[in-house]
């Protein structure tokens, strides 16, 4: 590093000295609305600058996916997407390879068009569950999390319109946020890294369309994992950098290696941890079609299914509606094909939006439609909520209510959270066992008397 940064080496130790800053982005369908009280991340529409952490378990609006809480330079996939957008289908497909948790996916989500299909992978199971319980708050109902090999996706040729690749990496970047990433450090951990990265855009360079965007980023500063990663791709494949804008005042550093504009972020020049981006445009390759599968993963829902439910849905016609054994399940209309294609190669953990379940003659909402932003709240009865019940029925307590019957949808400051069902006072709670909130009641008592808990917004 000395080496790189020459006489700024002073400046970036110190800066990794200090505390990491703390960010958020705002999910644009959710209402949330930035304040004076927070300073706006200058790369990104929705990111904002929080001077002290809160408690954001103690927050229901972060449990309902109203916003995400986000290192701040990673943010700048906005203005690598913004860069491409244009040149891009109506309804791209896209790839986030290395999603979990998915700060870049529900960032992601939000940016791509109506109608468009994000394929959010995984490879570690147990994180594909996070993933999918981060893209399942967020609300878009665009995405499908797999979790599989990056090889499995090296079949599906010129299937993808733009692949983001975050790639594991050695991890410089987050040495003041994460102890471990400094232990784990060393020459021969960067070697490995950087096979694993060149292995792992071999294995998905095939599902990349001709003239289809690959965007690439690790949060290490050593060249091995980043300019020299690109330069490998340059010598064994046909591609071309595409130049991102970016103001002199953001004080990002543009490395250029072979044409192609590396965007690094360090901590002395940007508020934020370290990150390395670039984007490229493939210029090799052949347009393909796909044969339909024989044995479809999901039926087309029969009509009579879909008008008992399609009144819970805003827009009907922007969706597929499918049925996956008893679960009623949408997804982006004419992205029917795409998921099909997609089942024959990777392991789907969730797709779409899990509307409903149909359980004999009845059909019950599922927790994934409350959280969704396409929902129809006028559809159901809705119980607004204050934070002592709203953290109550997240730690899936039953909560009393008025007397009513049915199911009720627990909204908190008009941001909806989930099910119950109600019998007379008692409500049954049908937040997902697997998210609730695990903090005991006395501690959640301790801390909502001390200010800094909230989130001015
Ligand atoms: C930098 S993190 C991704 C962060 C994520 N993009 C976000 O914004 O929240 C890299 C991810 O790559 C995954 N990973 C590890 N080894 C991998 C491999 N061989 N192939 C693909 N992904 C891998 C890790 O489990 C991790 O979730």
């Amino acid at each position: 590093m000395q080496a790189t940064l020459g006489s700024e080496y002073v400046s970036f130790v110190s800066a990794l000295e200090k505390e990491p800053p703390v960010s958020i982005r705002l999910n644009p369908q959710k209402g949330l609305h930035s304040t004076a009280t927070y300073s706006a991340v200058p790369w990104t529409e929705r990111g904002l600058y929080i001077p002290q952490r809160p408690v954001f378990a103690l927050d229901p609006r972060w449990h309902a996916g109203a916003y995400y809480v986000q290192e701040a330079s990673s943010m700048f996939l906005e203005q690598a997407w913004k860069t491409i957008a244009g040149s891009l289908d109506a309804k791209p497909v896209v790839l986030d390879l290395c999603a979990a948790p998915g700060g870049k996916s529900t960032h992601l989500a939000s940016l791509l068009p109506q109608g468009s299909l994000l394929v959010s992978n995984e490879v570690i199971r147990s994180r594909a569950q996070i993933l999918t319980e981060n893209s399942t708050k967020w609300g878009r109902g665009n995405i499908i999390v797999t979790n599989s090999d990056p090889q499995d996706f090296g079949d599906l040729e010129s299937f993808f319109d733009v692949i983001v690749i975050d790639a594991p990496c050695s991890g410089e970047g987050m040495f003041r946020k994460d102890p471990d990433a400094v232990k784990e450090w060393s020459e021969a951990n960067i070697q490995l890294c950087a096979e694993r990265q060149h292995r792992i855009l071999a294995d998905v360079w095939n599902a990349l369309k001709p003239d289809g965007f690959l965007i690439y980023s690790t949060c290490t500063y050593n060249a091995n994992e980043n300019e020299q990663v690109l330069q490998w791709l340059t010598e064994n494949y046909e591609v071309k950098g595409v130049e991102v804008v970016v103001p002199d005042q953001w004080n990002i550093t543009v490395s250029s290696t072979r044409d192609i504009n590396g965007y690094r972020f360090y901590p002395h020049q940007t508020e934020g941890e370290g990150l390395f981006m670039a984007v490229l445009q493939k210029t090799e390759g052949q347009e393909r079609s796909f044969r339909k599968p024989k044995k479809p993963t999901w039926l087309k829902a029969p009509r009579k299914e879909v008008e008992i439910v399609s009144g819970w849905i805003q827009e009907r016609d922007d969706w597929e509606w499918l049925r996956w054994q008893e679960k009623m399940v949408i997804l982006p209309a004419g992205m029917y094909d795409h998921a099909e294609q997609l089942a024959q190669h990777t392991r789907i953990v969730y797709a779409g939006v899990d509307v409903a379940e149909i359980i004999r003659d009845q059909t019950n909402p599922l927790p994934a439609l409350a959280l969704f932003d396409d929902m129809n709240p006028r559809h159901f009865a809705v119980e607004e909520v204050d934070l002592e019940k709203a953290l109550r029925f997240l730690k899936k307590e039953d909560i009393a209510l008025e007397t009513g019957k049915g199911w009720k949808l627990i909204v908190y400051q008009n941001i909806p959270l989930g099910w119950v069902k109600q019998i007379g006072h008692r409500a049954n709670n049908y937040f997902p066992n697997e998210w609730r909130l695990r903090m005991d009641w006395r501690e959640v008592e301790k801390l909502l008397t001390n200010p800094i808990t909230f989130l001015e917004i």
